[in-house]
């Protein structure tokens, strides 16, 4: 028999009406979930199954659903420049981190790779998360509470061009800069065989981070890549390609740690 959960107190809803009105809420009775088409009180969450909708004060339909790693995104406070799905999809494949995984990243930014990578790991795994800003860690800490995933994350104020205090990842993840900077600390963090990607929106960056990867002499399989996803309209009879879409966020560089001989 298929059981289905009831959503309870402490659970995490995605509350979504239309694209650009999803809302992550904790549920929590008492609280209330405001939005420009009517509020939505968490005592009415309370009960109903995932899937199900209930309707805004104003009548507007908003669908109860369970957040999902692409959600992180159009979800979390935005206080840095984020990574995109199509993007950090791409990275977290390449990179091999599967449950049980322990990794590191910098910066922490937002936390939207931060959410995805705690979810993977799993409770056995642990992220370290560096960043130098403190509010970006303060933001993705509250994120993480709000997802269940703080126990999978050490949140560290650390400047990662300076030795990082830790050894043996699995995987490293740079969203920073000039990650070329890193790459004498990375290595030292990085399991033999272990891979780094480095995410950076200019070809320059690109160059600087492979050629540095060249020169250190610790990085083998080094490669650039670039994602570009296009959504489709779907009507009868006139499906195509949306008009607009997202055309430039970064390129990825791939590279696993080898022994320096
Ligand atoms: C673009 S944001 C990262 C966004 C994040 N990947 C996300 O998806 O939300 C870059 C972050 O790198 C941090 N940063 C810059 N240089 C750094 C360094 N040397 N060490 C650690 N963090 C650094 C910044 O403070 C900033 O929060």
């Amino acid at each position: 028999m298929i059981t289905m959960d009831a959503i309870k107190p402490g659970d995490t809803v995605l509350v979504y009406i239309d694209d650009s009105r999803k809302f992550v809420v904790k549920v929590t009775p008492g609280k209330i979930l405001g939005t420009d088409k009517g509020f939505i009180k968490h005592e009415e969450l309370v009960g109903r199954l995932y899937g199900e909708a209930v309707a805004t004060s104003q009548g507007v339909k908003a669908l109860l659903l369970r957040p999902l790693r692409h959600d992180y995104s159009s979800t979390v406070r935005r206080i840095t420049q984020i990574i995109y799905p199509k993007d950090a999809s791409l990275m977290i494949y390449y990179s091999g981190v599967k449950p049980g995984s322990i990794v590191g990243e910098a910066g922490v930014g937002s936390g939207v790779l931060t959410l995805s990578l705690a979810e993977i790991v799993g409770e056995s795994g642990l992220v370290y998360g560096f960043d130098v800003n403190e509010k970006a860690l303060e933001n993705a800490k509250e994120h993480l509470e709000i997802h269940g995933l703080s126990s999978r994350v050490r949140l560290v104020k650390h400047d990662v061009r300076e030795p990082l205090g830790v050894a043996g990842l699995d995987a490293f993840f740079l969203d920073m800069p000039d990650p070329w900077n890193a790459l004498e600390s990375v290595y030292q963090a990085v399991k033999p065989a272990g891979t780094v990607l480095a995410y950076v929106p200019t070809v320059n960056q690109v160059e600087k981070t492979v050629l540095a990867m060249e020169r250190h002499g610790g990085f083998g399989d080094v490669h650039a890549y670039e994602t570009l996803l296009r959504e489709y309209s779907v009507e009868e009879g006139a499906t195509r390609p949306h008009t607009l879409m997202v055309g430039h966020t970064g390129f990825i560089v791939f590279a696993r740690k080898i022994m320096v001989s």
